[in-house]
């Protein structure tokens, strides 16, 4: 580009990101709010609550993202399991690139290769180059289905959700919370954050809309979006790394099936292998946050022992009206499960 023409493109942009910026605050002075455990808000934006944090990055992201067919995008409600999808898609993706013993994700978190959306990509520019990246370029979110960009939705992109029960869910959620917590704002109780859950005051949720969102896209275009569940992920991990390379486009050969690859990196990507990675104990993100963060115990029914029976019966029913006659149902971990 003529060094002119790249100024004149900088400046334009420059002036447009002004505008837009104005145009989300006046946009967010109109919208109802919500404190945040975070000290901030969580706005209500076309019936979903958008942590502030995350709101610009969101309009950006539905008003400029170019999505390509062969893109894959892995979609999450937060604490769900997404630092484990992100590496095994990662993994998958670019097995040919990288032997394992090479792979970036021994040095660099999956949140950093495999970056949100909202979070991350349009947060930090609201007109940000993705045509370089090879294919298939692979993206995450946390937004809601009603809220994609319809480009995605009417492309023959890849969708993978991946789900997990709202119990462990929250308890993993609290962990999480209490860690990033600012000094100065007061801690959240797990019986304030079961009442949140419970009002629908989740990140990107109410929860319910987030999951039934996707179960519907599933079962109407099953090629297009992957529904894949954190409890069965834990149970046989084996078939899912087979299930999400052939849904992304990257089947594994024969041969590579039979030299182990599949096991490999299902291994790889382990939680007890990630969470020991030096990367993972002592790295940080650019924004300061630790790697740490994102490992906890990584395990299914930790929630009985934190919630009490009030709790659970009280998210229990709530979440059996909300899914009644859908045909989905969670996995609970072993107290309740048949
Ligand atoms: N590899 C692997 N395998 C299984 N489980 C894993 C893995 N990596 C992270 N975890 C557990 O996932 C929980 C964090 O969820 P997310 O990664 O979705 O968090 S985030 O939304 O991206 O912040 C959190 O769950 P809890 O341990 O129950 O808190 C993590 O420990």
């Amino acid at each position: 580009m003529e060094k002119t023409t790249e100024t004149a493109t900088v400046n334009s942009q420059t002036g447009e990101e002004e505008r837009m910026r104005d145009e989300y605050q006046k946009l967010i002075q109109t919208l109802p709010k919500e404190s945040n455990w975070d000290g901030g808000y969580l706005y209500l934006y076309q019936g979903c609550w958008c942590p502030s944090l995350s709101f610009q990055g969101l309009i950006s992201f539905q008003r400029h993202f170019q999505v390509d067919d062969t893109d894959v995008i892995l979609i999450t409600p937060p604490k769900s399991g997404t630092t484990w999808l992100k590496a095994l898609a990662f993994a998958i993706a670019n097995r040919m690139h990288y032997p394992l013993s090479q792979s970036p994700l021994l040095t660099s978190n999956s949140h950093h290769l495999v970056p949100f959306l909202e979070f991350n990509i349009y947060h930090e520019n609201p007109f940000p180059n993705l045509e370089n990246i090879h294919s298939p370029r692979i993206f995450s979110t946390h937004t809601p289905y009603a809220l994609l960009p319809s480009s995605i939705k009417d492309s023959k992109c890849k969708i993978v959700y991946l789900c997990r029960n709202p119990l462990d869910r929250l308890v993993s959620y609290w962990h999480f919370i209490g860690k990033l917590r600012p000094e100065t704002v007061e801690a959240i109780s797990l019986d304030q954050l079961v009442d949140m859950f419970c009002r629908g005051l989740t990140a990107h949720g109410p929860f319910w809309d987030h999951v039934m969102g996707y179960w519907k896209a599933s079962q109407e275009m099953p090629n297009k979006v992957l529904y894949l569940q954190y409890e069965d992920m834990k149970v046989e991990i084996v078939s899912h790394v087979k299930t999400l390379a052939d849904f992304m486009g990257c089947p594994f050969s024969l041969d590579e099936e039979k030299q182990g690859m599949v096991e490999e990196i299902a291994s790889f990507c382990s939680f007890d292998n990630l969470k020991d990675l030096e990367v993972n104990k002592t790295g940080k993100f650019h924004t300061g946050k630790q790697n740490n963060v994102f490992f906890r115990k990584g395990e299914v029914g930790d929630w009985a022992n934190y919630l009490n029976p009030t709790m659970v019966e009280r998210m229990e029913k709530l979440m059996e009206e909300k899914l009644e006659g859908s045909g989905f149902t969670f996995k609970r971990g072993f107290i309740y499960d048949d």
